[in-house]
This record gives C-alpha cells, sequence and structure tokens, in this order.
C-alpha cells in the first residue's frame, strides 16, 4: 500500500481561463478538490481534500514549461499549446476531450492569395512555420497575441491561423475557414522524467481521471 501523503507532494498545473472551468468538474469526479475556491481566489498555489496532492493555476501557455522542468507532475494543457511549445520532454497520458476546437487557417472571404510571399497573422508561431513549410509555401509570420481576426480587415495579414470552434468569430468579422490544421482538445501530460520517478504514486490518479472522462462522455 503506498501513502499517497509520503514524499514530496504532486503537483498539477491547470490552465486557468477557458480549460479551467471543464477541468475542475473532472478533477471532482477523480476524488480531487481545492480546499478553497480557485476562481475567487488571487493565489497560485492550492491544497486538495488530498493530502500531498496540489494545484496550481497559471496561463495556459506555460503549463508546458513547468512540466517540462519537473516542478509540475502533471499539466492540463490545450493540443494547440503543446503543438506550439513542442512538448517534446513530456508524455501525453489522456485526451480528457474538454475544450474541443480546430487549429484552422482563415481569410477574408473571397480574399485573393499573392502568389508570392503570404503574410500570415497568429500567434501560433511555430505552428504555422512547420504547417507553411510542410505545403513549401514562403510566409512571413506576423506574431499576434489576440484578435487574429482583426489582422486581415486592415490588411495587416493575408490570413490567420487560429482556433475555430463555433465559426462564429470568423463570421462576425467577415472571414471563412479555409484550411483544417489539426483537431484540438485538452491532454493531460506528464515530464518523462517525472513520470517514471513518481509513477507509483502518479497512475491512479491518472485511471481516476480517466475514469471520470468516460464518465463525463457517456453523460453528453
Ligand atoms: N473557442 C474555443 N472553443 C473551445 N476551445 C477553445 C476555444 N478557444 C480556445 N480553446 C482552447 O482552450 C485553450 C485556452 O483558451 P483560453 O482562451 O482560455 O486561453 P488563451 O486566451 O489562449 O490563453 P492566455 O489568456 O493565456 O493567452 C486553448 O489553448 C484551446 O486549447
Ligand atoms: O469559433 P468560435 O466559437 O467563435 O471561437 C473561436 C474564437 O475563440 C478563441 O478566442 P478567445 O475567445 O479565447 O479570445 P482570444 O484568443 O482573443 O483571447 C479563438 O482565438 C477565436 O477567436
Amino acid at each position: 500500500m503506498i501513502d499517497q501523503a509520503s514524499g514530496s507532494p504532486i503537483t498539477i498545473a491547470l490552465s486557468k481561463g477557458r480549460i479551467l472551468k471543464e477541468t475542475l468538474p473532472l478533477l471532482a469526479q477523480a476524488g480531487i478538490e481545492p480546499a478553497e475556491n480557485i476562481h475567487t481566489s488571487r493565489k497560485l498555489i492550492f491544497e486538495t481534500n488530498q493530502p500531498g496532492v496540489r494545484l496550481i493555476v497559471i496561463r495556459a501557455t506555460d503549463v508546458p514549461t513547468y512540466v517540462e522542468y519537473g516542478v509540475a507532475d502533471l499539466g492540463v494543457s490545450g493540443k494547440d499549446v503543446l503543438m506550439e511549445h513542442g512538448a517534446q520532454e513530456m508524455y501525453e497520458l489522456l485526451d480528457l476531450n474538454i475544450a474541443r476546437c480546430r487549429l484552422m487557417t482563415a481569410a477574408l472571404k473571397g480574399h485573393v492569395m499573392p502568389e508570392g510571399r503570404m503574410r500570415v497573422a497568429t500567434k501560433f508561431v511555430q505552428v504555422a512555420r512547420r504547417y507553411y513549410a510542410e505545403k513549401g509555401r514562403q510566409v512571413d509570420i506576423i506574431k499576434l497575441y489576440g484578435g487574429m481576426e482583426l489582422a486581415p480587415i486592415l490588411d495587416l495579414a493575408d490570413c490567420i491561423v487560429d482556433i475555430v470552434d463555433t465559426g462564429g468569430t470568423l463570421r462576425a468579422n467577415g472571414l471563412e475557414p479555409l484550411d483544417h490544421i489539426a483537431d484540438i482538445s485538452t491532454r493531460l501530460v506528464a515530464s518523462r522524467a517525472g513520470y517514471k520517478t513518481k509513477a507509483a504514486r502518479l497512475q491512479p490518479i491518472v485511471d481516476q481521471l480517466q475514469r471520470a472522462v468516460s464518465q463525463a462522455g457517456k453523460a453528453a
């Protein structure tokens, strides 16, 4: 029998924002509940009802970094963020099947793409670079941090690489989806090195989350 409270704490890194709202019910279903209200607290680190298990709540784009350096044992991160980060030193343990969306290219309706270099606005710089390199298309990437849909309207870019869910944001701004780059959902990740050393304590949490995901799938 393994004492869950023994040794160093298990730290789970959660992405704040959109993903957090959907992650907390899954964690609760898996038996892990923060000791105080994450939504109203300004704290970044939370003890839980499980001795030796704590949560950190950070920017979505920072989760892979905490996991990669091994200071978080598990992380909850969008596949888009993992693709952009590179995430080579990580295991993808589970598809949590939340915050589902697509990574796509989009442009103003009817926009004629240039023959030569194409201007692409995105926050997914590495993903876009890889995608167009594979297609053999010459591009200039313009890094933005949000509201990518504005770039084609003001002729800052010919197209964008962004998240599309309902398509409502594209439509509202006169854009249309073009190429599908990847299906996106939220993943549970672990650092390769960290997972091996703590596997006996991490695996029960992964198993419980797997059950929670299955139950959520059946309920939907
Ligand atoms: N419209 C959407 N529908 C479903 N999932 C989405 C949507 N937009 C983003 N996501 C997913 O949710 C994750 C977090 O999105 P959110 O908008 O909370 O963060 P962000 O604004 O990208 O992060 P930050 O505030 O740190 O820049 C994304 O990485 C993606 O995986
Ligand atoms: O297809 P839809 O259902 O309209 O969803 C897509 C929008 O959602 C995301 O933006 P978010 O609301 O997270 O804003 P931000 O990326 O500008 O912060 C994404 O960047 C798109 O703009």
